[in-house]
């Protein structure tokens, strides 16, 4: 689960960004450039591994979720947010393009590209209501507490479930996001030929069968 705290609540460190990108130690343009490159790679990264992390990722946001806050939850797989929540795409107003995921999956996510646009382009902040509305977040609560409560239910919830099953979903959806129908039937064939040799899945039915929880069938760790 992804708690996400004060830090992106004030988006990246101006003074940080400042130094770090703003003042660069060479004279040579191609180098300057080169080394840009290679620390925007590096930052995409680190939100990336989200996506790439086999298990569903959770995202709870209270307050403020400015600039890279955005990046950051847009590489989760659910989000759910406070009442109190808004979201600001707030680059625009720092002089650059956001460069670590926002542009490239919230399309994705809300589906409305000219929303997206209109939110990239000018910074408006999203209050939680429209958040909701647009299908940035799932649910949303009154409060933190509540939140916070809802989000390590639903972590506990998906992790009473096999684990072939949940990060082979995961796998799926993420692919299937970047792939056509067809290519990403062909993928889950050829998923599913090894994964439905698990004991899962038997272990999994009679519960359902049996009209027993989840919780009470232990599913082995991968
Ligand atoms: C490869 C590089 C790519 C770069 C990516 C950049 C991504 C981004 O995240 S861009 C977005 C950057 N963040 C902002 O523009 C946020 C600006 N700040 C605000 O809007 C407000 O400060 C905020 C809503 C966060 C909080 O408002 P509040 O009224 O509660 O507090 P303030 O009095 O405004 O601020 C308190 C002190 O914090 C300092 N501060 C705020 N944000 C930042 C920041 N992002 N970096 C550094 N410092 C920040 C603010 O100056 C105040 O300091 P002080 O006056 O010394 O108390």
């Amino acid at each position: 689960m992804a708690l996400i705290r004060g830090l992106l609540r004030r988006g990246i460190d101006l003074m940080d960004m400042a130094s770090e990108f703003l003042q660069p130690q060479e004279d040579d343009v191609a180098r300057i450039a080169w080394n840009l490159r290679k620390k925007i790679s590096e930052y995409q990264k680190s939100f990336s591994v989200i996506e790439k992390c086999t298990k569903p990722v959770i995202a709870a946001i209270h307050n403020g979720c400015i600039g890279v806050g955005v990046d950051l939850v847009t590489a989760c797989d659910i989000r759910y947010c406070s009442q109190d929540a808004y979201f600001q795409v707030k680059e625009v107003d720092v002089g650059l393009a956001t460069d670590m995921g926002t542009l490239q999956r919230l399309p994705n996510i809300i589906g409305n590209r000219s929303l997206v646009n209109e939110l990239a382009f000018t910074a408006r902040k999203m209050m939680s209501d429209e958040a909701l509305s647009s299908g940035l977040v799932s649910r949303v609560f009154p409060d933190k507490s509540s939140l916070l409560n809802a989000a390590f239910g639903l972590a506990t919830e998906i992790a009473s479930k096999s684990p072939i099953a949940v990060q082979g979903t995961k796998v799926n959806l993420v692919y299937s996001r970047d792939h056509s129908v067809q290519e990403s039937l062909d993928y889950m064939a050829t998923w599913n030929m090894r994964m439905l040799q698990t004991e899962d899945i038997m272990k999994s039915a009679q519960a359902v069968l049996q009209k027993t929880s989840l919780k009470d069938i232990t599913s082995s760790k991968l």
